[in-house]
């Protein structure tokens, strides 16, 4: 997608061949910062302080992670010590575990002195297939988009969604966003509702620089506001992403997920899910109960960071000392508050059955 009208992804293999270049999303909206990484540490540290984020990215950082790995040590025992550290720098998106366990059953069989440029090759399809799967996504979900816009000719096509599940969080388009950029593409008058998401609002400081950056119209709105405009009939549909989907239709996602989709249900407005076929975890057959939940430093929801009037960057506390606070950052949403879930094969109902049959191939590795 577009940054001041220069194409971009969030990932990519840096003209030297071999090390990465990421867009640094902990200094966004305020500073465009690439950041180069040039080991399996940087890539994890990457991960884990966030620098990049959202589940489709976690995975295709992890593959470029296992890649740079396999430069420095690419013994059997290389290959474990580059697993181990890569999987544990984020709990819960499971694209982190899938891209591994994709180049891990590339690179086990091979010998070890082939294995860097395996690796690397394999985790450019990783990325590349990540941008074709996304371009599937657009397309299904734009159907959704163009039925509602052709029910009110003319008029605006409101959406609501929440954290960043735009191409920043995926290698290029978005998962929730995908349909959005389509149909703005092609000429549909679309306007995003931003959730803000706190603590570490993605929504107001990338999910509306990325819009802004292509001229897609939004506003950002607090949290707690989504409830209200739905009541209001100002909510056609809402779409978000996911980290991880149960085999049962349950989705994980951003903390506050959930309540919107509690909210949408209230009020008949339809909710989707957008995900890649790598976000389905068959393995976990209930999502409430199985699907680890990340809680993060404290720090997130007792300071905020901003720009000062006179352009200065400035971390203020928001909380008294001394208040305990609690930082979750994912929740559940039961299958039953779910529409739909837009994959790169259509548009599934949110249960076993339909996932199953639109994704067998998926669950031969689910135990592994
Ligand atoms: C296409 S990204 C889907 C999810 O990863 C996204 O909605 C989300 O919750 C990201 O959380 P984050 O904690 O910023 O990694």
């Amino acid at each position: 997608m577009k940054v001041d009208g220069k194409h971009f992804r969030s990932i990519w293999r840096e003209r030297d061949g071999w090390s990465v270049g990421a867009i640094d999303q902990r200094r966004l909206p305020h500073e465009f910062v690439i950041a180069r990484l040039t080991s399996c540490e940087d890539a994890a540290v990457a991960i884990r302080d966030m620098l990049v984020r959202g589940a489709p990215l976690i995975g295709a950082t992890a593959a470029y992670g296992m890649a740079l790995a396999m430069r420095e040590d690419s013994s059997d025992a290389g290959l474990k010590r580059a697993y181990d550290a890569l999987v544990v720098a984020r709990p819960t998106a499971i694209n982190l575990k899938w891209a591994l366990h994709e180049m891990r059953t590339a690179l086990a069989p091979i010998d070890p002195v082939e294995r860097a440029e395996a690796a690397y090759a394999r985790a450019d399809e990783i990325v590349e297939q990540d941008v074709e799967i996304n371009r599937g996504i657009a397309g299904n979900g734009l159907e959704l988009i163009e039925a509602i816009a052709a029910k009110k000719p003319g008029e605006v096509v409101n959406v609501l969604t929440h954290c960043n599940a735009g191409w920043l969080a995926t290698v290029d388009w978005g998962t929730a966003t995908a349909p959005i950029y389509l149909a703005h593409e092609r000429g549909i008058k679309v306007h995003v509702w931003v959730d803000e998401t706190r603590p570490r609002n993605q929504g107001a400081s990338l999910t509306a620089w990325e819009l802004g950056h292509h001229g897609v119209p939004h506003t950002v709105i607090p949290d707690n506001t989504g409830g209200h405009l739905m009541q209001h009939g100002m909510v056609d549909l809402a779409i978000v992403g996911t980290d991880r989907v149960a085999a049962n239709g349950d989705v994980c996602n951003k903390i506050g997920t959930y309540l919107k989709a509690l909210a949408a249900h209230d009020n008949g407005v339809p909710f989707y899910v957008a995900l890649p076929s790598p976000t389905i975890d068959f393995a976990v057959h209930d999502g409430i109960r199985d699907i680890p939940i990340e809680q993060r430093s404290g720090v997130e929801v007792t300071d905020m960071t901003g720009r000062t009037a006179d352009g200065r960057l400035e971390t203020v506390r928001i909380v008294p000392e001394g208040s305990p606070v609690a930082n979750y950052a994912f929740d559940v949403t039961p299958a039953r508050l779910v529409t739909g879930l837009i994959t790169e094969r259509g548009v599934l109902k949110p249960d076993r059955a339909a996932l199953a049959a639109a994704f067998p191939e998926r669950i031969a590795t689910a135990a592994k």
